[in-house]
């Protein structure tokens, strides 16, 4: 694998006229923690999308942990990948047990929950349920759920099949301020967790990057801004550019701020 868990090179993605992603450059290497910051309609979770190997691009080409992209057969690398989005959420049942919406996810993050669960698989579930606080939640169903304990099950199975790869797109959109501290504090142990997989957080907010991430890339109409380590690519000017109004960057040591300057 090189150590390269994701490789993009000259990526573009078309529908129609409309360009949604441009020659795009991206490798991410094991043990990296990526945001991927950029306004509304950036192109953000398009290029998640491939990454999950959902979607092919129009150009360029794309290994994800190892393997080229349109050549093997992607189903082999989805249990290697988790994935956490609304999307993702959409397909599972109002009606489903919560403890079920994980183990659904122990040999792939499409799994329907029809499928055989083990002894184990159910022990792992609920040990992830715990880890992410919502064990109490577990016969449960699903949508009776708030979007803030809904998100922490997501990433709970995401988390279930030990993927190499974990992607999860806006984790903390939709919550209130204290849920999404929470979230972000969750975050950052996962972050500073070395047996964590590689991870992949879509933002729209600097102040949902959590402690412990390293790199950036910052995406703006299809195309990378920036992308490198988080110290060089969180400046005023990328940002400033990134979202197209004048920016003041601030960092405490862990956390990120960004306001009109
Ligand atoms: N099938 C399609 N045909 C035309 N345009 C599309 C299609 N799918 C997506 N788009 C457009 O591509 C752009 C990128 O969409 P994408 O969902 O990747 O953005 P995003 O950065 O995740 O946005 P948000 O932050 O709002 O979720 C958007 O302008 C969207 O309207």
């Amino acid at each position: 694998m090189n150590g390269h868990v994701l490789h993009m090179s000259g990526v573009g993605v078309r529908r129609g006229q409309t360009v949604l992603l441009d020659a795009v450059d991206w490798t991410v290497a094991e043990g990296e923690r990526w945001v991927v910051v950029g306004p509304n309609g950036a192109g953000k979770t398009t290029l998640l999308r491939i990454a999950a190997t959902q979607l092919h691009p129009t150009r360029g080409t794309v290994e994800v942990l190892g393997e080229r992209l349109g050549r093997g057969d992607v189903f082999e690398l989805r249990p290697m990948i988790g994935f956490a989005s609304s999307a993702v959420a959409a397909q599972l049942e109002d009606d489903m047990r919560v403890r079920d919406v994980v183990v659904s996810a122990a040999y792939g993050y499409l799994g329907t929950g029809k499928e055989e669960y083990s002894a184990p698989d159910y022990a792992r579930a609920r040990a992830l349920l715990g880890r992410w606080g919502v064990l109490r939640f577990e016969d449960r169903a699903f949508g009776t759920l708030s979007e803030g304990e809904r998100k922490r099950v997501l990433i709970a199975r995401a988390l279930m099949s030990n993927p190499e790869l974990l992607l999860l797109d806006e984790p903390a959109a939709g919550l209130d301020l204290g849920a999404r501290e929470d979230l972000v504090r969750r975050l950052g142990t996962l972050a500073k967790d070395e047996s964590a997989p590689a991870l992949v957080l879509v933002t729209h907010h600097v102040e949902e990057i959590p402690p412990g991430f390293t790199h950036g890339l910052l995406l703006r109409g299809g195309k990378v801004v920036a992308a490198g380590p988080l110290e060089q690519v969180m400046t005023a000017d990328h940002l400033s550019t990134t979202f197209g109004i004048g920016l003041k960057v601030e960092f405490d040591g862990e956390r990120w701020s960004a306001r009109a300057s």
